[in-house]
């Protein structure tokens, strides 16, 4: 009997090695570069051990390789991927050859019937829904309807930094910059989409702060669906997974409700984004849940990206009194020529944008995207050399690597915007070449980036303006990125000294 079960045994482990190794010659049997990967591991031990940011590996071989190669094979745990490595195959797969790659490869994760509100978003929906879908909400962030709910966004920098300002010190000194962006976040989403008072900084119970946090928290169950999911990819066809929780969902769908009902009660005139849904609601006869996912995909595509970006930018400014400065000079010398700092004046200074810009370069919110390959297609390996990338296939393209390359930027890991001076092309010419891509590029493009540019430099304006910015002693230094998070978070967090600067 123990014999057989040894046998057994053994007969397991020879199957699991087979399978977990299947794939080990993929890239070699069609004369693509792969670097070796390691048994159950592949070649990003990031996205299985969680002990360092899955960005980290994909840096390790873009750096190995691109001076070779425009692309490479690597094995994700299991799965053959390919991982580009150069900015002109990245301007093929975002915009030249977009039907090919039209989906995010997130899309095979979920769908509406298991998750109805995540399921909806544009960044999951495939071919003509996402077309549909994008089309609707797009009108609702042009520059025009970004500036009917600028007052919204002012309001709320006035009501953070008063809350700074007035409360006792501790207000101001080992300042949690995560909590202070997702406050600053919350509010604002909150009142374009909900037309409520979040309560961030009012010191009441702030529950739809509480709901974000359970929504962004990153759940063991879905890292391990991640991970099994890339195993055995074949689960994903009949086991879908609800990102959205039930509690969370309800939740949603009950403000949303009562939201709708109460603004068409009141008949109030607030051109904001639940105006615009409701327009919207009348023209296409949209039903409940697709009103909430629309009311959500402003949360969940743009709270925390947008609270990224403005943590990071605090940051780079207080550990760069001179940039800091500058910037303030800056706004008090567009002080003196306008009256009122607008969206129209605030999106025209130029030395606001550089520095948002080289804080999106250093710590892209999404530092990694990954798309999906839809009909067998060819990339150019290099000089004279193609190879055919079969459909189906995952395409990783590096941002992070991109916007940290020696190549592209002198002294990458330095903040400093002034590389981005007009005189030099300004942020163009980098946009241009394809390697300054925070939002994306191409038909899926980040459709909220307007919003996420006026939300985040209103902020930087307040509290620049307001007080000087200085790096707590809590914050560990050199900034690396949190491994178990997909998108960007330091280690530990960042946490910044606020000092009132006297009118
Ligand atoms: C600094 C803040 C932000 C960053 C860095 C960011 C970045 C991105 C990136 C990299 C993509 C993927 C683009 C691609 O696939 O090529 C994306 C997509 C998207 N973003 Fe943003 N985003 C931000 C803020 C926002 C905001 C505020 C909103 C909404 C109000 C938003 C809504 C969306 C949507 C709906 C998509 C999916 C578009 C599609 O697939 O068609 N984002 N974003």
């Amino acid at each position: 009997m123990l014999q057989e079960i040894i046998f057994f045994c053994a007969a397991i482990g020879v199957v699991f090695y087979v399978y977990m190794t299947w794939y080990f010659s993929y890239w070699k049997k069609r004369q693509i570069p792969a670097p070796p990967p390691k048994f159950l591991l592949g070649n990003l031990p990031g996205s299985v051990t969680q002990k360092r940011n899955l960005t980290y590996d994909v840096d390790d071989i873009y750096r190995e390789y691109k001076a070779q190669y425009a692309f490479v094979g690597i094995i994700n745990l299991r799965q053959p991927n390919i991982l580009i490595l150069h900015p002109d195959l990245v301007k093929e797969v975002l915009i030249r050859n977009f039907n090919s790659f039209a989906n995010n490869s997130f899309a095979n994760f979920t769908d509406k019937n298991t998750d109805p509100i995540f399921g909806r978003n544009p960044f999951i929906l495939k071919g003509d829904e996402w077309r549909e879908k994008r089309g609707e909400i797009t009108p609702a962030f042009t520059t025009s309807r970004i500036e009917t709910m600028y007052p919204v966004i002012e309001y709320i920098c006035k009501r953070m930094t008063k809350y700074l300002k007035y409360g006792n010190e501790q207000r101001r000194i080992g300042i949690d910059a995560k909590e202070l962006a997702a406050k600053y976040s919350t509010d604002v989403v909150s009142s374009c989409i909900f037309g409520l008072d979040g309560g961030s900084f009012s010191g009441g119970k702030a529950i739809i702060r509480e709901m974000g946090k359970t929504l962004f928290t990153p759940s063991w169950r879905v890292v391990a669906y991640f991970v099994v999911a890339q195993i055995f990819p074949y689960l994903r066809k009949f086991y879908k997974i609800k990102f959205v929780p039930d509690n969370v969902e309800q939740f949603f769908v009950d403000i949303m409700k009562d939201a709708v009902t109460f603004r068409r009660q009141t008949n109030v005139d607030r051109f904001d984004y639940l105006h615009y849904l409701l327009e919207l609601q009348d023209r296409k006869k949209l039903n409940e849940l697709d009103m909430v996912a629309h009311a959500i995909t402003f949360f969940l595509d743009g709270f925390e990206t947008s609270s990224i970006a403005l943590q990071f930018t605090l940051y780079e400014l207080a550990s760069n009194r001179r940039v800091q400065d500058k910037l303030r000079q800056e706004i008090r010398d567009t002080l003196t020529k306008h009256t009122e700092l607008s969206h129209e004046v605030v999106s025209q200074m130029p030395y606001l944008d550089q520095v948002f810009t080289e804080a999106l370069r250093l710590y892209p919110p999404i530092p990694l995207l990954a798309k999906l390959c839809n009909e067998t297609t060819e990339f150019r390996l290099k000089a004279g050399e193609y190879r055919t990338i079969e459909k189906d296939m995952q395409i990783v393209i590096p941002i992070y690597s991109l916007h940290r390359d020696p190549e592209y930027y002198t002294d990458p890991d330095k903040f400093i915007p002034e590389r981005f001076n007009p005189e030099n092309g300004g942020t163009r010419a980098f946009r241009d070449r394809g390697v300054l891509i925070p939002f994306g590029d191409g038909p899926r493009f980040c459709l909220g980036h307007k919003f996420a540019l006026a939300q985040v430099k209103a902020a930087i304006v307040s509290l620049v303006s307001n007080f000087e910015l200085s790096v707590n002693a809590k914050t560990k230094t050199p900034i690396v990125l949190d491994p178990r998070q997909f998108l960007a978070y330091h280690i530990g967090g960042i946490w910044l000294d606020f000092k009132t600067i006297s009118s």
